[in-house]
């Protein structure tokens, strides 16, 4: 005989046993169960909260976790400006992490290319990643071309308003391909990358971004700049500092 279980309070050790078809649980023995979903693929599932929420991890960490959208061209200086700011926040004792296109691609996203649906998927699953990372506590850097509007608003929408911080690296492309870090561009040109960004395949500048980093009289900020630029919005909209910290006392059973 199956052993009944409730899933109501969100423990592991109470997932149903049991389903119907139609993808609800219904009622075994009187036990009132949560409907399970069909999210995507997956069929007969629940979401499992635990103890610890958002808000505790925000007040241990004193911080408030979020998602730093840097969007722009290859050569835009977006690495230099995730890095850069991560490295202030650091100093700060403010705990972030960069999502980079480079180093995302070399493991999580290995098996995507560069064709329009690949780039979605790509896009997509960093925007989940960067979810998590901002549930943590943690002030995610996320840093990738995202050359379509869409891809990009996706990811705004996992977020609550407010923790989504799109940020525009409006650079001329002539001044990025000058740059050309990696030799990329030049490859563009001589037809030896086909669908390079910017050469032959879109980019799609955002309309509404929370901040834009661009020339000013034909100037470029500086990344130490666009840092303290960043840092200063973080400050202003309650990133930095949450008070009230956490206490033992807070939760039912001190450990
Ligand atoms: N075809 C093509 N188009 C654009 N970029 C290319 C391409 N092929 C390789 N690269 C290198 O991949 C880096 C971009 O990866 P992303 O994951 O940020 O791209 S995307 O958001 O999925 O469009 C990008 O890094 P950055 O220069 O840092 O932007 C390039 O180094
Ligand atoms: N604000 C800036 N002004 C001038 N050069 C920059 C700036 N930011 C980055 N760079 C330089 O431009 C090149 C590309 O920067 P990078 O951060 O790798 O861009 P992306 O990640 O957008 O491809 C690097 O050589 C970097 O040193």
């Amino acid at each position: 005989m199956a052993e009944e279980r409730d899933c109501r309070n969100g423990d592991a050790s109470k997932a149903p046993l049991a389903c119907t078809e139609d993808g609800s649980n219904g009622s075994i023995s009187g036990l009132i169960l949560p409907p399970l979903m069909t999210i995507g693929k997956s069929t007969n599932i629940l979401w499992q909260g635990c103890m610890v929420k958002r808000e505790d991890r925000q007040r241990m960490l004193n911080q408030k976790g979020c998602v730093i959208w840097i969007t722009g061209l290859s050569g835009s200086g977006k690495s230099t400006l995730a890095c850069t700011l991560d490295h202030a926040l650091l100093q700060r004792g403010k705990l972030s992490y960069v999502l980079d296109g480079d180093n995302v691609r070399h493991g999580l996203n290995n098996n995507l290319g560069f064709s329009a649906e690949d780039r979605a998927e790509n896009i997509r699953r960093v925007g989940e990643v960067a979810k998590l990372f901002a549930d943590a506590g943690v002030i995610c850097i996320a840093s990738f071309i995202s050359p379509y509007k869409r891809d990009r608003d996706a990811c705004r929408k996992l977020m609550a308003p407010g923790d989504f911080i799109e940020v525009y690296m409006d650079v001329a492309l002539d001044v990025c391909e000058q740059r050309d870090s990696k030799g990329l561009y030049k490859l563009a040109r001589a037809g030896k990358i086909k669908g390079f960004t910017g050469v032959d395949d879109p980019y799609e500048s955002p309309q509404e971004p929370e901040i834009v980093m661009k020339a000013v009289n034909g100037v470029y900020a500086t990344p130490q700049e666009m840092t303290v630029q960043m840092l200063a919005y973080l400050e202003d909209n309650g990133f930095l500092t949450v008070g009230n910290r956490l206490r033992c006392s807070h939760f039912p059973i001190c450990w």
